[in-house]
């Protein structure tokens, strides 16, 4: 059989972790890689990330039986453009990973080759080549928007099957109402805190180093590439002006509420606040982030918790949380740690069961 090509633009965060993903599942796929840096080529290709980086660009699309654009929105809707002028492989498979998807998908209708939208729904503000992880995508939802029914979606997710994400088929109206809800409007909010905390701080010079952990998780997103979130907004306008109509409203609400004293309202609002975000599902990612617990059954005696994080540390593996579940006298309690992954919790059982005599589960 011959040996399936897959040329991925955009060597960033999203595509080569993808990359990554692909060659851990399909060793014998050739990946070539594209982006507008050459130091992302560079590193790409030295890193292994990619196989090759072809000679110019219409060579490696044109020989390629797979297309992932993964380049900010609006550059993988030019790309998209460019690739209808070019001769293509007649069976080639085009798909991009956008946060986005009613624009592309609409570009797509006019196109001479098959296309189906993907968007894996986990992230991270970091960017660029340097920030790749193949276990970025482990259990969050990869969304497919296939409002062109191209029967072809299984050659996708065969494809992706190294990311050990799950898989969901949306329209892409569906899923541009639901991102802008989870994700464009947070990101919004996370960045105008921001801006607001960047004026304060000018007339209060040491507020800046008095913000602590709240401020901290909810302003982590607000670092993201600018660039990726202003076509992130362009291209989901309308959606994103109905949903900030709504937050203005419940703002004015809660100014209202605070003008007329009305702690009783103010209570209902934190404590509606607090049911529903205590009940979302927080061990996948792709709604809050995920957490991975590893239960140890520990004697009760002094010492134990520095023992075990001891461990940890040499093994230079951080933690996320730690909760003692159960000490009561002389029975053997229970450490729950939580890691970011799936990867740091294998190998901190492991480092535990082989240094100690302690029991571990993961559930
Ligand atoms: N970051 C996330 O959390 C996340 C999650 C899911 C999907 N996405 C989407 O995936 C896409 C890529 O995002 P990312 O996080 O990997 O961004 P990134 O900034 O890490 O990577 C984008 C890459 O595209 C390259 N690029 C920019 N313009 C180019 C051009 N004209 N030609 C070739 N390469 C070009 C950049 O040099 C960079 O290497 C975006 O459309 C984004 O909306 C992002
Ligand atoms: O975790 C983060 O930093 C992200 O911003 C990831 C995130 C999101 O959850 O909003 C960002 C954009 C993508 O389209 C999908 C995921």
């Amino acid at each position: 059989m011959t040996q399936k090509k897959i040329m991925i633009i955009g060597l960033g965060l999203i595509g080569a972790s993808l990359a990554k993903c692909i060659k851990n599942a399909h060793p014998n796929t050739f990946i070539l890689g594209w982006d507008a840096l050459d130091s992302t080529k560079l590193i790409a290709k030295k890193t292994g990330i990619v196989d090759d980086i072809p000679e110019d660009f219409d060579t490696g699309v044109c020989d390629s039986d797979v297309i992932i654009l993964s380049t900010p929105v609006s550059v993988s809707i030019h790309y998209l453009n460019q690739l209808s002028t070019l001769t293509l492989k007649e069976t080639v498979l085009v798909t991009d990973t956008g946060s986005t998807k009613q624009e592309i998908m609409s570009t797509a209708k006019e196109m001479p080759f098959d296309f189906i939208g993907s968007h894996p729904m986990a992230g991270s503000h970091k960017s660029g080549v340097t920030a790749a992880d193949d276990n970025l995508f482990e259990n969050a939802y990869f969304i497919f928007t296939n409002d062109l029914a191209i029967p072809r979606v299984n050659e996708l997710k065969e494809l992706f099957i190294g990311t050990r994400a799950k898989y969901v088929e949306l329209t892409s109206s569906e899923h541009d109402e639901i991102t802008a809800m989870l994700s464009h409007l947070p990101h919004i909010i996370a960045s105008g805190l921001v801006n607001q905390a960047d004026t304060f701080n000018q007339a209060h010079p040491r507020a800046k180093q008095l913000a602590a952990g709240g401020f901290r998780d909810i302003t982590r997103i607000a670092s993201s590439d600018p660039k990726m979130w202003t076509d992130i907004l362009m291209s989901n306008r309308a959606t994103l002006i109905e949903e900030l109509d709504e937050w203005q409203a419940q703002m004015t609400q809660v100014k209202t509420w605070l003008q007329q004293k009305n702690a009783q309202e103010i209570y209902r609002f934190f404590e509606r606040a607090k049911e529903t975000r205590d009940q979302l599902p927080i061990h996948q990612k792709g709604t809050i982030p995920a957490f991975y617990d590893l239960f140890v059954d520990v004697p009760d005696k002094p010492g134990i918790i520095a023992e075990v994080t001891g461990l940890l540390g040499e093994e230079r593996l951080s933690i996320i949380n730690l909760k003692i579940l159960e000490t009561r006298e002389d029975i053997i309690g229970v450490l729950q740690v939580s890691f970011k992954n799936d990867h740091d919790l294998l190998k901190a059982k492991e480092c535990i069961e082989t240094q100690t005599d302690y029991t571990c589960r993961t559930q």
